[in-house]
């Protein structure tokens, strides 16, 4: 969507009446309707529900290409879940004359446009890097939910995707709440023998070794955001505990007597499937639907693959200034290339161990590349389209294994030797063998050529 036109586009071709009160009631809001379609996907399409099909707004909604507003008239659709479930963003019942509906419809668009301008463009969000439709999806999302709501926030994604980073996004975007602290607890520090002194904080003497008293983490987040990292791993004693302070807000330290107040925003992260612990029976069911009033799903790298490149210049700029090298093209077809188990974490690590490297130039060489990686960019093994490919075609042509072996080793002798310009004790340091050992297989190899 762009800034000057904010657009919706009108699929009614078939009902004038209603779509000018649409175009009418949108236009007063400043809203400009496009009503036939263009090349261009525009920011909403509004669409009345006989001509919608799930799979329709499933292709157009995927990551958060365009917004479907489906409105309905006359009887109500048999099942708004299932075009919620596609993607749709809304599903409105048409009023009487409409002039209601399609000023919800124009306060709904109003606020995804300031959604987007402030995942496109606020400094804050600009922290979190990534432009790929994926990632952008899920910022949307996050902006929506922070800014505009103040209910507790689950984040998931796998490790190293950016939650805590989105928590604290949370954090920075509420208006209320970063007056307050962003409070952190890793659910998997707190000890199941105890009860939770790390949220309830304790007296003094409360227990063995609480030689002061202290404030914990639901007392420091009054007014800002609590952080719980790892929610999965909260001790099943605790899980009651954490559900009535979010009913009651109130919460009694370990040892008092006293009932305290807190009012904090709730953020919580994890990597697990929460559905799958509550059904084990590890997680209660009524804390799981409390903590996850929005669910933000944060995309691993390997959806996200266009944003490596920019990910790494993003890592590289903190981390080498005056001026930032570029990367050479091997060097970013690697980063493009290679597996990231450990997500965007295991990116910025690998660009600070090549950071390391660099000691001056205008280039990240492959030469800058930690040994392992060289190995992977090196060796065609890893890529497909490489040796394995060949090998592939090599066993589908009917070569057996013998003959593979013994070719390729044959490429790899004769690789050495060209790379030495003949020098038989450097190609042979190359292979990794000794120089008798390759001046012998050559003998035996002229000797086989001789006898075919
Ligand atoms: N979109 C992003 N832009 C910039 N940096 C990012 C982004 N996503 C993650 N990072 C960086 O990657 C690292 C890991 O991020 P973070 O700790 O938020 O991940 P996580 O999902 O909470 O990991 P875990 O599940 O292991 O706790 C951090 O250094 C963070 O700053």
């Amino acid at each position: 969507m762009d800034d000057d036109g904010m657009r919706a586009w009108l699929l009614a071709p078939d009902d004038p009446v209603r779509s000018k009160v649409a175009i009418d009631v949108l236009a007063s809001r400043g809203l400009d309707v496009v009503s036939t379609a263009r090349s261009d996907l525009p920011g909403v399409l509004i669409t009345r529900a006989e001509q919608c099909e799930p799979g329709i707004v499933s292709e157009l909604s995927h990551n958060g290409r365009c917004r479907v507003v489906v409105v309905v008239v006359g009887d109500p659709v048999a099942d708004p879940w299932e075009l919620l479930g596609a993607g749709a963003s809304d599903v409105l019942q048409w009023s009487s004359n409409g002039v209601e509906t399609m000023h919800t419809v124009a306060a709904r668009i109003h606020r995804w446009f300031q959604v987007d301008r402030l995942a496109r463009a606020d400094p804050v969000t600009s922290r979190m890097i990534g432009q790929s439709p994926a990632w952008m999806s899920a910022l949307r999302w996050l902006v929506e939910v922070a800014r505009y709501s103040d209910a507790s926030v689950l984040v998931t994604g796998e490790s190293g995707t950016g939650k805590e980073l989105a928590a604290r996004l949370v954090h920075a975007l509420d208006p209320q709440r970063r007056k307050g602290k962003f409070v952190v607890v890793d659910c998997t520090t707190i000890m199941a023998s105890l009860s939770g002194p790390e949220l309830f904080g304790h007296e003094r003497g409360a227990f063995t070794g609480a030689h002061i008293a202290r404030r914990g983490a639901f007392a420091e987040a009054d007014g800002g955001v609590l952080f719980l990292d790892e929610i999965g791993e909260l001790p099943p004693s605790l899980q009651p505990e954490l559900l009535r302070v979010l009913q009651e807000r109130t919460f009694k330290a370990i040892g008092s007597q006293k009932w305290e107040r807190t009012d904090f925003r709730l953020v919580c992260a994890t990597n697990q499937d929460l559905g799958a612990l509550e059904q084990a029976g590890r997680f209660r069911r009524d804390l799981l639907f409390r903590l996850s009033a929005a669910t933000v799903r944060l995309p691993s790298l390997r959806e996200r693959v266009d944003d490596i490149p920019l990910l790494a210049k993003h890592f590289l700029g903190q981390l080498v200034t005056d001026p930032t090298p570029a990367l050479d093209p091997a060097v970013e077809r690697l980063l493009l290339s290679r597996a990231y188990p450990g997500n965007v974490r295991e990116l910025r690590q690998l660009i600070t161990q090549i950071a390391i490297r660099h000691v001056g130039g205008p280039l990240i060489t492959a030469g800058m590349l930690p040994d392992e990686e060289r190995t992977t960019e090196l060796c065609p093994l890893a890529r497909p389209d490489g040796l394995a490919e060949s090998v592939r075609q090599a066993l589908e042509a009917g070569l057996d294994l013998r003959t593979l072996k013994s070719t390729v080793a044959e490429l790899a002798v004769t690789s050495a030797l060209t790379a030495s310009g003949g020098n038989v004790i450097q190609a042979a340091r190359r292979l990794g063998v000794t120089a008798r050992a390759l001046q012998l297989r050559r003998a035996e190899r002229t000797r086989d050529d001789t006898r075919t």
